[in-house]
């Protein structure tokens, strides 16, 4: 059957959770005086929207075939996101086969090597390419997974992100991961509050629910050492994204550090490939944790995860809802996915990118089987106002 070409390339953005799930209102557990690597600056330390984190919004790509089938995805990168897709990318996609991934990949990758590699413009690659998928899978009448080789399990299981692990683990979650809410900036008294709320998680929880600890990017190698050893005593199973993303030489040397058995994992502020060698290569962690929506798509992920494997590292995606779902399930290093609990208060399960599609699975008694819609087998809400701001 002959495959049809790609017609048109729209960037839309939206405001208000979505792919930017930290776009979220006031009185979100989120954005609750978590530890960061602004809150050494006290006007930055209650709220991380304070400093800037909700300022991108959320891109959506849309890519139509000239049968008018169309593929569609997200990421974090807002207008200057759009701006990338519209004014620049465009180009290697209009006019080609739906069915050439791997080489507009390859042409996204290079032509914006000049001012990308990382960030923005790899978030913008990643849509793209998620949107590829979506399509192709559209036009086949199958699933992504079944596009990657097919699942190697009935059901995925996932742990929770967020403030209470203690509710997570009555809605069927494995387990539990708390962001840490004090950074060395506050001191002992800092450190003592961390350990508290650990212990009273611990308390609440059953001894086969696991509990680990998002720190994003807040401490140094001295407090993650120390936080470590001490979060040993409640079974803290892994420290998250400990240091700065370009420190790999910290995260080699507190691996070396962390207590016997416990992880050190980090990653959803790292892509590609070479990235993620770096982060392999040196020894940084056990587990490591791309972001589908920003580490460059699913193309790039099968190579991150490929190496992975080799290394005999898992890899379990930040966040990413059911771009990650399509993942996770189709490989046998990807043991368990992340759910990020977008309640306001962690209390009950909604949709990870609520309010932006419409049929988003979402585990039920901590599991899910993904159904056999084709291609990420979501639909764009139409009560979200996207806005296209470089319309060609
Ligand atoms: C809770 C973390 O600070 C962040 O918002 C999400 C994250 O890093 C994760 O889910 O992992
Ligand atoms: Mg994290």
């Amino acid at each position: 059957m002959a495959m049809p070409r790609i017609r048109a390339v729209r960037a839309f953005v939206v405001r208000g959770g979505g792919a930017d799930y930290h776009d979220q209102g006031a009185e979100h557990w989120i954005d609750d005086h978590i530890a960061t690597p602004m809150a050494k600056y006290p006007e930055y330390r209650q709220s991380r929207q304070a400093f800037g984190l909700n300022v991108l919004g959320t891109l959506v790509v849309e890519v139509e075939a000239d049968d008018g089938t169309v593929g569609f995805a997200l990421t974090t990168a807002g207008e200057p996101g759009a701006y990338i897709v519209e004014r620049h990318l465009a180009r290697f996609l209009e006019g080609a086969p739906v069915t050439d991934i791997e080489r507009i990949w390859d042409q996204l990758y290079n032509a914006t090597l000049y001012y990308g590699r990382k960030g923005i413009v790899v978030n913008v690659i990643s849509a793209i390419d998620l949107a590829l998928y979506d399509l192709l899978g559209k036009l086949r009448g199958e699933p992504v997974y079944a596009l990657l080789g097919g699942p190697v399990r009935d059901e995925l299981v996932f742990y929770a992100t967020g403030a209470r692990p203690d509710l997570a683990e009555g809605m069927g979650f494995i387990g539990g991961k708390l962001p840490l809410h004090h950074g060395p900036a506050e001191g002992p008294a800092g450190m003592r509050a961390n350990l508290r709320e650990l212990q009273t998680m611990r308390e609440r929880v059953s001894d086969d629910f696991f509990l680990a600890w998002d720190c994003w990017m807040s401490l140094d190698l001295d407090y993650a050492t120390r936080l470590a050893h001490a979060g040993a005593e409640f079974g803290l199973r892994w420290i998250e994204e400990a240091l700065p993303p370009d420190d790999y030489w910290g995260y080699a040397e507190l691996r070396r550090r962390v207590p016997p058995g416990m992880w050190v994992t980090t990653g959803e502020h790292e892509s590609t490939r070479y990235g993620f060698r770096l982060l392999l290569e040196m020894g940084c962690a056990d587990l490591i944790q791309p972001d589908v929506n920003w580490c460059g798509g699913i193309t790039e992920l099968l190579k991150i995860s490929a190496l992975a494997d080799a290394h005999g590292a898992m890899v379990v995606p930040h966040g990413s809802s059911v771009y990650s779902y399509h993942f996770v399930v189709t490989r046998h290093n990807s043991p368990f996915a992340e759910f990020l609990m977008m309640h306001p208060q962690a209390s009950e399960v909604v949709p990870m990118f609520s309010p932006l599609l419409l049929d988003e699975p979402v585990p039920v008694n901590g599991r899910l089987k993904l159904p056999e819609t084709p291609g990420f087998g979501v639909r764009l809400n139409p009560e979200c106002e996207l806005h296209r701001p470089y319309p060609r």
